[in-house]
C-alpha cells in the first residue's frame, strides 16, 4: 500500500516555458523532499510537463480545459504557439475562464486525505487568488523574474520617476532603492515606460498586481548571495508577503546529472569541440519575435567571429541567407528544435553565451560559470542584462547602432565584434572570472544548508502550520 503524504503542494504554472520550467524544478525539489505536488495544466501542455517530471513519483499532473477564445488561433495553449507576441493579452485574459474548473478540483483536493497546504501560482494567474482565499489556503506568486528586475518594476509603476525627468538618459530616482547601477528611462522595459496605466496591457498588470500583494508569499527563482540585498525593498510592496529565494531552482537537480546524462548529435558536437570555452551558444528564449533581417545578421556576424557556435532559435519564416551554408559548414550548428539549454551550457567546450537576458537563462549561464553577451530584447530582460554587465561584471553588452526601416537591427559587425570580444578579449576574460565565481556560489546555495535549501524548509514548516 502506498505511503499516504504529510504535505501537498498545488503549483499551477502560467503557459509559457520560461515560467513553467522553473515552477516544474521546484516541483522535482519538493518530490525529493517527499511532498506530494499536483501540477495544475492543460491537455496541450500536458505531454512536454508529463515527459520532464517523469522520473519524479510524487509529482502528479491534473489537466482541466483551455477554453475556446475568440481571436485565438485554435489550439493555442502556450505563449510558444502564439503566432506573436501581440496575442499576449488576449491569451493571458482567456486563462481567467479556468477560474471555475479550478475552483473545483481545488475544492475536491481540499476533500481529500492531503488536503493542499499551499497554492503557487504565476502572477499572470492572478485570478487564483480569489479562489484561494474563499476556500482557505494560501497562495504564494510566482514571477519567474529576479529580485531586483522585480523591485525596480514594482518602484517604476508606484512612483512613476520616468514621467519627473528632462530626457531618457536622465538617471532615474526610485525612492528608498539602492540601485547597483544608474538606470534611465531608455532601460526601462516597454511594459513599465508608459505615461498612463490606462491601456488594456497595464490593467492587467494592475489587477494581476494587486492580487500579488496581498499573497501569503512570493517564490523567487533566484538566491540570497546574488540579489538578498534587495529583498526588503521589494518586500515594501506587499501586505506582509515575504519573498522566499529558493533558486537557482533547476540546480537542485546536480549539475553533474545534467552535464552526463544526454547524448544527443548536439551534445556530440559540442564534445568533439576539443578546446575548451571555445564555443559560443546562442539563443534569444521562447518569446521574443525576432525579424528575418536581424536574423541574417546574426548568421553573418557569428560566422565572422571565427568561434565555432551553436544556434538554437525558433522562426517560422528565416531561411540561411545565401551563401552562408557552406561557410559554416563543421563550424557552426544552427537548430530549429527545442534543444536542452541546460546541458548544453554545462558543456566543456561552451564559453560563452549571446543571450537576450531572459531570467533562466541568465540564471543558467552564470551557474555553468559562463559570461553574458547580452542584447536584451523584451520584457524586464533590460534590467537583467543592467544586472549582469554593470552591476555583476559577469557580461559584456551588445552595441545596438543599425537602423533598418524603423526597427533597431543589432549588425554583423557589432555581433562579429561582441562574440570576439566575450570569447578571446581581455574584457570577456575578467567577465568569466566572475561568472565562475557566482557558479560557485550558486550551486552551494542549493546544497544541503544552503540559503535557498534553507529557506525550502522554512517556507514549508511555516505553511505547515497555517
Ligand atoms: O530550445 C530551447 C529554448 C529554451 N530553453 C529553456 O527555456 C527557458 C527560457 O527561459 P528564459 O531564458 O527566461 O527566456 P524566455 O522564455 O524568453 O523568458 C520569458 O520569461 C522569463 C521569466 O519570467 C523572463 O525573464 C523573460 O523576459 C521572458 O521573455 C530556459 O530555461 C532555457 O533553458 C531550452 O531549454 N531550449
Amino acid at each position: 500500500m502506498a505511503t499516504p503524504f504529510e504535505t501537498h503542494v498545488v503549483i499551477f504554472p502560467f503557459m509559457a516555458q520560461g515560467h513553467t520550467l522553473p515552477l516544474l524544478d521546484l516541483s522535482k525539489a519538493l518530490s525529493r523532499h517527499h511532498i506530494k505536488v499536483s501540477i495544475v495544466t492543460t491537455p496541450g501542455n500536458a505531454k512536454s510537463i508529463s515527459n520532464y517530471i517523469a522520473s519524479y513519483p510524487h509529482v502528479y499532473l491534473i489537466e482541466i480545459p483551455f477554453p475556446t477564445v475568440d481571436g485565438l488561433p485554435k489550439g493555442c495553449e502556450n505563449t510558444s504557439q502564439l503566432p506573436s507576441m501581440e496575442f499576449h493579452l488576449q491569451f493571458t485574459n482567456a486563462t481567467k475562464e479556468l477560474r471555475k474548473p479550478f475552483q473545483n478540483i481545488l475544492q475536491t483536493m481540499l476533500d481529500s486525505e492531503t488536503p493542499p497546504i499551499c497554492v503557487i501560482s504565476d502572477f499572470f494567474l492572478g485570478w487564483t487568488l480569489t479562489v484561494c482565499q474563499a476556500l482557505g489556503v494560501p497562495r504564494l506568486v510566482f514571477h519567474g523574474m529576479g529580485v531586483l528586475s522585480m523591485a525596480i518594476s514594482k518602484s517604476i509603476w508606484v512612483h512613476q520617476p520616468h514621467l519627473k525627468v528632462n530626457s531618457v538618459f536622465d538617471p532615474l530616482h526610485l525612492p528608498g532603492m539602492k540601485l547597483p547601477f544608474t538606470l534611465t528611462s531608455a532601460d526601462l522595459p516597454e511594459t513599465i515606460n508608459v505615461q498612463s496605466h490606462d491601456d488594456p496591457l497595464s490593467k492587467l498588470i494592475e489587477e494581476a498586481g494587486e492580487a500579488d500583494a496581498s499573497s501569503w508569499g512570493v517564490v523567487v527563482n533566484s538566491f540570497e548571495e546574488l540579489e538578498g540585498s534587495h529583498i526588503p525593498y521589494f518586500e515594501s510592496f506587499y501586505s506582509g508577503a515575504k519573498a522566499w529565494c529558493l533558486g537557482p531552482l533547476f540546480l537542485h537537480e546536480k549539475m553533474e546529472d545534467l552535464e552526463k546524462s544526454h547524448s544527443s548529435m548536439l551534445i556530440q558536437w559540442l564534445t568533439e569541440q576539443i578546446t575548451p570555452d571555445s564555443v559560443i551558444y546562442v539563443s534569444f528564449g521562447t518569446q521574443a519575435d525576432v525579424s528575418d533581417a536581424q536574423l541574417d545578421e546574426v548568421a553573418f556576424g557569428l560566422e565572422e567571429s571565427g568561434f565555432p557556435f551553436v544556434w538554437v532559435f525558433r522562426s517560422r519564416t528565416w531561411t540561411l541567407p545565401g551563401g552562408i551554408e557552406e561557410k559554416i559548414k563543421g563550424k557552426g550548428l544552427i537548430v530549429r528544435e527545442w534543444a536542452d539549454q541546460r546541458r548544453i551550457l554545462c558543456q566543456r567546450s561552451v564559453g560563452g553565451f549571446l543571450s537576450h537576458c531572459g531570467w533562466n537563462s541568465v540564471l543558467e549561464s552564470i551557474s555553468a560559470g559562463l559570461p553574458i553577451l547580452a542584447w536584451p530584447m523584451i520584457a524586464e530582460q533590460s534590467l537583467n542584462a543592467k544586472l549582469i554587465v554593470d552591476g555583476l561584471g559577469a557580461g559584456l553588452r551588445v552595441k545596438r547602432e543599425q537602423k533598418c526601416g524603423s526597427a533597431v537591427v543589432v549588425s554583423r559587425e557589432a555581433i562579429c565584434e561582441g562574440v570576439r570580444e566575450l570569447m578571446g578579449g581581455e574584457k570577456g576574460r575578467n567577465a568569466r572570472e566572475r561568472a565562475q565565481a557566482l557558479a560557485r556560489v550558486a550551486r552551494r546555495a542549493v546544497e544541503d544548508g544552503g540559503s535557498s535549501d534553507g529557506n525550502l524548509s522554512k517556507m514549508i514548516a511555516q505553511l505547515r502550520t497555517c
